[in-house]
């Protein structure tokens, strides 16, 4: 990206790197999101996604590169109150409540939002006064919610944070997102949840060994990937013979059910009813997100026989 826009960015990470011993974690990366952007991280266990959090909110320092937050240092953009952040790691005093939490929060920011309101917009207000100790998993979540929400950031980062709520839960706090972003905030979320992604981000950057290896919209990133896959029941089938197949890119097999993800699925298709005239129950699909997740993050191609 240009030097003039990068200086408009939300936030600019360049050439980050962070090792732990052996384990690159983060391996030379280098990421612009423009103000308004809500961008998914999406990546394997250990790609490097908290990492990059973390960095990027100054609670880790990176061995090299750079890191600017509208045009600030990470810290000095999170005393300025242009951060919130919801992450795996720390908790609060279970001794408090969600109140109190937020509260506190608020009293660090001289433009916070009302306390009732950041605890309304993250639906906490009918457990507000209970001791966040005795709270369930998705109602800590919330009231972590609420506490990033309260000093009314530009940007928002938030490792994983559906990650202990209902199927409900999850819906409102997307709900509540979605509020938070007409206004043009930027967004920067780690998920396992694809469909959250999908449906919500503008953009989604994918990870593997600490390097992006696909970033732009669901769309693009899906097209990164050739093909379609074809599902049928094959009955005395091989993985090796079906990842031999032409127009084949990756094969797998559990009992009688064929995965086939294909660069050429006319081909493939041509090829399976020539070795195989009995295969039944026969779809072919366009890839989806999940599809190129897997294509594009996987170690080895992907070859299992149950
Ligand atoms: N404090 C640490 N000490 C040692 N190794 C660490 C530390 N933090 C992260 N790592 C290692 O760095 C790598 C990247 O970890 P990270 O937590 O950033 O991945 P992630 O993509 O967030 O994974 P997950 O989806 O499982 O949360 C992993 O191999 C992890 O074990």
């Amino acid at each position: 990206m240009a030097d003039a826009e990068k200086t408009d960015a939300a936030v600019s990470l360049k050439g980050l790197r962070k090792t732990f011993g052996e384990v690159r974690a983060v391996d030379d990366l280098t990421l612009n999101i423009a103000p308004g952007e809500v961008v998914a991280l999406l990546g394997p266990n250990a790609a490097g996604k908290t990492t990059t959090m973390e960095m990027l909110l100054g609670l880790t320092t990176p061995d090299s590169g750079e890191i600017e937050l509208f045009g600030r240092s990470p810290r000095r953009a999170a005393a300025d109150g242009l951060v919130g952040a919801m992450l795996q790691s720390g908790g609060f005093l279970g001794e408090m409540t969600s109140r109190e939490i937020v509260q506190v929060m608020a009293a660090q920011y001289p433009k916070a939002m009302k306390v009732d309101d950041a605890i309304a917009r993250a639906g906490v207000t009918k457990y507000a006064k209970l001791k966040y100790s005795g709270l369930s998993g998705g109602q800590k979540q919330r009231t972590r919610f609420a506490a990033a929400l309260v000093c009314d950031p530009d940007l928002l980062v938030l490792d994983e944070p559906t990650v202990a709520m209902d199927v409900q839960s999850r819906q409102e706090f997307w709900a509540a997102m979605r509020d938070y972003t007409t206004a043009g905030r930027t967004v920067v979320f780690a998920t396992h949840y694809l469909a959250e992604a999908q449906d919500f981000a503008d953009r989604v950057v994918l990870m593997r060994h600490g390097k992006i290896v696909a970033d732009g919209s669901v769309d693009a990133v899906v097209a990164k990937v050739d093909g379609r896959t074809i599902r049928a029941t094959v009955e005395g089938a091989s993985v090796e013979l079906l990842n031999a197949l032409p127009g084949v890119g990756t094969a797998q097999l559990r009992g009688e059910q064929a995965e086939l993800h294909c660069s050429d699925s006319d081909a493939a298709l041509r090829a399976l009813l020539a070795d195989h005239p009995r295969a039944r129950d026969i779809s072919v699909t366009a890839m989806s997100l999940e599809d190129a997740f897997v294509a594009l993050t996987a170690d080895e191609p992907v070859m299992e026989e149950v």
